[in-house]
C-alpha cells in the first residue's frame, strides 16, 4: 500500500505524445510543489539491472573493512570512495551507515576502486549503471523542470553535463530496534540533499520517511523534522523515489522546497528485536561546479520576493561535504 506520496508514471515522458508530456510535468510540478518529492514508475530501468546492482553492492559491502579503508577518499576526489560507519555527521549526529561513492565513471580515478581481481566486474556495472540513471532518466527529468519553470527544455541540462553526479551505495548494519528506538543510534539523521534531483533506490528494507514540505513553513531540516508530518517511503519494485535537493530550492526560488528525509525503524518490523541489515542506492545530481546558481526571475516577482542571491554551486557543494565528514 502507498501512502501520501504522489505516484507519477514516466511513461510519457519516455514514449508519449506532447499532451500527455505537458500533463505529465503538471503533476511534477504540483508533487514538487507541495511534497517535494514523489514516486516514479516506469522510469526506464528494468528492475533485473537493479537487483544485480544490489547483488553488487552486498558483495562490495562484504569485503573486508581493511580493503574498503583503503578507498578513503582523498581531498581532491572527495566525492569518490568508501566512507566508513558514522563517518557522515548532521547535527552532531552520525550515521549508521556506510556508503561508496563514485562520480564521472571516465574520470581516471583507480584508488577510489576495489581492484579489479578482488571485485571483477564491478567498476564495469557501476559505471553502466551511473550512465544509465543519468541517461534514461535524469536528463529527462532535467527537461521537465525546465518546462514546469517555462524555460527552454535544455535549461537546466546546459548546467548538468554530468561532471558532477554522484552514484551512492548505501549499506545499513542490523542494529537492535531498541537502540533506534531510544535515539542512542541513528540510520540517516533528518537531512535534505545538496544539488538538484535526487533518484532514490530501496531494495527490500524500508526506513526512509520524506517530510511533507507542504505541511510547514520551515525550510531547514532541524525545523522541518519538528514542524512537519512525514511520509513513510515503502520499498516498491515498481518504483524509486525522486526528491528536490537545496540549490534546485534556490534555483526555484523555493517553489520547490528542498526536501528533508531520514532513515529510521521500518515500520512493517515494529515487533522484531533486530531491524536487519539494509540496502539503498542514490544518486544525486549536481551541477557543474562552476554554475552560478540563482532564482530564476521566471520564479519571484512583487508579489513573491526573491529569496537567495547568487551562490557558486562547486564551492557551495564542497563546504558542505567539509561539514558533513569533518
Ligand atoms: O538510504 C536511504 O534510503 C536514504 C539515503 C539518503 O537520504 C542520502 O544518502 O542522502
Ligand atoms: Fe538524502
Amino acid at each position: 500500500m502507498h501512502s501520501a506520496l504522489p505516484i507519477i508514471d514516466f511513461s510519457p515522458i519516455l514514449f508519449g505524445s506532447l499532451e500527455s508530456r505537458q500533463c505529465t510535468i503538471s503533476e511534477i510540478d504540483n508533487a514538487l510543489r507541495t511534497v517535494g518529492a514523489f514516486y516514479l514508475r516506469n522510469y526506464g530501468i528494468e528492475r533485473a539491472k537493479i537487483d544485480m546492482w544490489f547483488e553488487w553492492s552486498q558483495r562490495f559491502f562484504d569485503l573486508p573493512l581493511s580493503e574498503k579503508e583503503r578507498l578513503f577518499p582523498t581531498p581532491r576526489s572527495f566525492e569518490q570512495g568508501y566512507f566508513g560507519i558514522h563517518k557522515e555527521k548532521v547535527r552532531e549526529q552520525t550515521a549508521l551507515k556506510e556508503n561508496f561513492d563514485f562520480g564521472d565513471p571516465e574520470a581516471n580515478n583507480a584508488s577510489c576502486w576495489p581492484q579489479e581481481e578482488q571485485l571483477p566486474g564491478f567498476r564495469d556495472f557501476a559505471a553502466d549503471f551511473h550512465q544509465v540513471c543519468e541517461h534514461s532518466n535524469d536528463d529527462k527529468l532535467l527537461e521537465c523542470l525546465s518546462v514546469a519553470l517555462n524555460q527552454e527544455p535544455d535549461f537546466f541540462g546546459c548546467y548538468h553535463t554530468g561532471s558532477m553526479f554522484v552514484s551512492s551505495l548505501i549499506h545499513y548494519p542490523a542494529v537492535s530496534s531498541d537502540s533506534l528506538r531510544s535515539g542512542q543510534v541513528v540510520r540517516s539523521p533528518a537531512h535534505s540533499d545538496l544539488g538538484t534531483l535526487t533518484l532514490l533506490f530501496q531494495q527490500n528494507i524500508g526506513g526512509l520517511e520524506v517530510a511533507d514540505m507542504s505541511s510547514t513553513n520551515k525550510l531547514s531540516s532541524a525545523a522541518v523534522e519538528k514542524s512537519a508530518t512525514f511520509i513513510p517511503v515503502e520499498p516498491d519494485a515498481e518504483t524509486i523515489l525522486v526528491n528536490v535537493g537545496y540549490l534546485l530550492m534556490r534555483w526555484s526560488n523555493a517553489r520547490w522546497k528542498n526536501s528533508v528525509h531520514r532513515v529510521s525503524e521500518p515500520p512493517s518490523l515494529i515487533d522484531k528485536q533486530i531491524v536487519p541489515e539494509r540496502y539503498s542506492f542514490a544518486f544525486f545530481s549536481f551541477p557543474d561546479a562552476h554554475t552560478v546558481v540563482e532564482p530564476l526571475p521566471a520564479c519571484h516577482n512583487t508579489e513573491i520576493p526573491k529569496r537567495w542571491g547568487p551562490i557558486n554551486a562547486g564551492k557551495y557543494l564542497l563546504s558542505k561535504r567539509d561539514k558533513l565528514y569533518s
